[in-house]
């Protein structure tokens, strides 16, 4: 008989078993079990829901949204949940975890179960998180489990890439006016040409910085430090900015003043920025003195001492101007701007250190002709040089030729400039209405042409041989 088998029956009550075990962990039917085992132990328990909104009344950011969404993006229980989109990270290859709305993320925290919802109401378009949390739990668990996701969020923060923020017109329905980007510059503090010693002070004063929160809050001042980065076009001001964004791994909010409705305006926008930022205002003398912004100047120095700020914890404000001359001095004064950063337009030092960045050449025999133009009061802004170079990054020598005769033509319209202005004050003269003193600039000012103008001959004479000599090598060598 079979049942008299014991060998067989043996084998019976093992192998059915497993093969029953084996076909549904297969299938959903285990996980759908276990589902309603969990609704159902889930009805003897009394809850307790604890919303997480993303703003307060007044649009303000919530930091304790910001923390929790963080630290649950980081959770397992993410990537093991039912649903839960997926997007394309900074980096390549990086995929994020995002969350879906109405989307329930369990975690375990000291032996309690504890679920988040990713609630998003419908009409307003506002989201929050809500913890459900069993009532016995919530004596002995809410305080440390609260303090749990802040030291994650810590950590995590701490591993973070740096974010760009930009303002967008008032969209009411949608979450927040300012929307981000991962933030890639690839420029660094060292990758600026600028004075090392300038450099260096820049460093060591954003330094100091970072590690001066006590020494803030003993003075009771905001814990913010302003920097004016002034300048020509094209001298690195925005380029620095990245930089210095990047030396202290502070996101960029990058405030664009055309936007902003007016001074509340402003003031809303800057209380949903949040700490470890650098908050940038790009042109600020075009927006005073023109008519491209409905913020006021009160508005701008209230900005400026930081009193709107909601907690004032960790902001690096820069502002960029193309000259100060023209702005109110209220705007400039110590306290508003600590720290004034010139960008000037390239000198000798300047163009010797872009041409070892960008052509890997520290002498050459076309430098001396360089700097006499440099000398002689001819002057481009690092972009344009930089331009120059990595145009003709195959040849420095065509690439030195070719900044040659860009700061030439420098030196001309520089040169027409002046003559037309001696021309129009030896008219003045003419007609009498000059005084004394623009004689004396007047005769000057022509010595200085006839200067510059002989160098400009003898430069131009140098090129076309040096041209001359290289074709005759290139010759020489086909
Ligand atoms: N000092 C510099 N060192 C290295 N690169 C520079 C420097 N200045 C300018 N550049 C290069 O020139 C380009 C333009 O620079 P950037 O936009 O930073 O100038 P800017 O001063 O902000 O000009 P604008 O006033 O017109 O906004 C960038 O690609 C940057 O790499
Ligand atoms: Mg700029």
């Amino acid at each position: 008989m079979f049942f008299l088998n014991p060998i067989l029956f043996l084998l019976l009550i093992i192998v059915v078993p497993f093969l029953i075990f084996r076909f549904l962990s297969r299938t959903s039917i285990l996980h759908i079990a276990n589902n309603w085992w969990r609704t159902l132990a889930d009805k003897f328990y009394v809850y307790q829901l604890y919303r997480v909104p993303q703003f307060n009344d007044h649009m303000q950011e919530n930091q304790l949204y910001r923390k929790v969404h963080t630290y649950l993006s980081s959770l397992p229980a993410v990537e093991d949940s039912d649903f839960t989109n997926l997007f394309s990270g900074a980096k390549p290859n990086e995929i994020n975890l995002v969350l879906d709305p109405n989307q329930i993320v369990l975690d375990n925290f000291l032996g309690a179960r504890l679920f988040w919802i990713n609630q998003k109401c419908d009409g307003s378009g506002l989201k929050s998180l809500v913890l459900k949390i069993r009532k016995s739990d919530k004596r002995r668990i809410l305080r440390p489990y609260l303090q749990h996701i802040h030291s994650v969020f810590e950590e995590l923060e701490q591993r973070k890439d740096v974010k760009l923020y930009i303002n967008v017109e008032d969209e009411p329905q949608r979450n927040g006016r300012w929307r981000s980007v991962p933030f890639t510059h690839p420029a660094t503090i060292d990758s600026v040409v600028m004075d090392s010693d300038l450099k260096n002070k820049v460093k060591s004063d954003l330094e100091s910085f970072l590690k001066s929160k006590q020494y803030y809050n003993r003075l009771g001042r905001v814990w913010k430090r302003s920097y004016l980065l002034y300048g020509p076009s094209g001298t690195g001001k925005s380029t620095f900015i990245a930089a210095m964004a990047k030396f202290l791994s502070y996101d960029v909010y990058d405030v664009d003043l055309s936007k902003i409705s007016g001074d509340s305006d402003l003031r809303s926008l800057l209380l949903q920025t949040t700490s470890k930022s650098l908050i940038v205002m790009e042109d600020l003398e075009r927006h005073l003195t023109g008519k491209s912004t409905a913020v006021s100047l009160s508005g701008i120095l209230n900005f400026m001492d930081g009193i709107v700020s909601c907690c004032g914890e960790e902001r690096v404000m820069v502002f960029t101007m193309n000259g100060k001359d023209h702005v109110d001095p209220a705007i400039l004064r110590p306290g508003r701007i600590d720290i004034h950063l010139e960008f000037p337009l390239c000198d000798f030092n300047a163009f010797k250190s872009l041409a070892n960045s960008h052509l890997g050449v520290k002498e050459h025999k076309l430098f001396p002709q360089v700097e006499e133009m440099f000398q002689s009061g001819a002057s481009l802004s690092p972009a344009e040089i930089g331009e120059l170079m990595i145009a003709n990054r195959a040849s420095p020598s065509r690439a030195l030729k070719s900044v040659i005769s860009a700061l030439q033509n420098n030196a001309d319209a520089k040169l027409g400039a002046r003559m037309s202005r001696n021309g129009s004050v030896r008219s003045a003269e003419e007609s009498g209405d000059s005084g004394i003193l623009c004689k004396d600039a007047g005769v000057s000012t022509v010595k200085e042409f006839r200067k510059l103008y002989g160098f400009l001959r003898r430069s131009r004479r140098e090129s076309a041989d040096l041209d001359d000599k290289e074709r005759e090598i290139g010759r020489q060598e086909s």
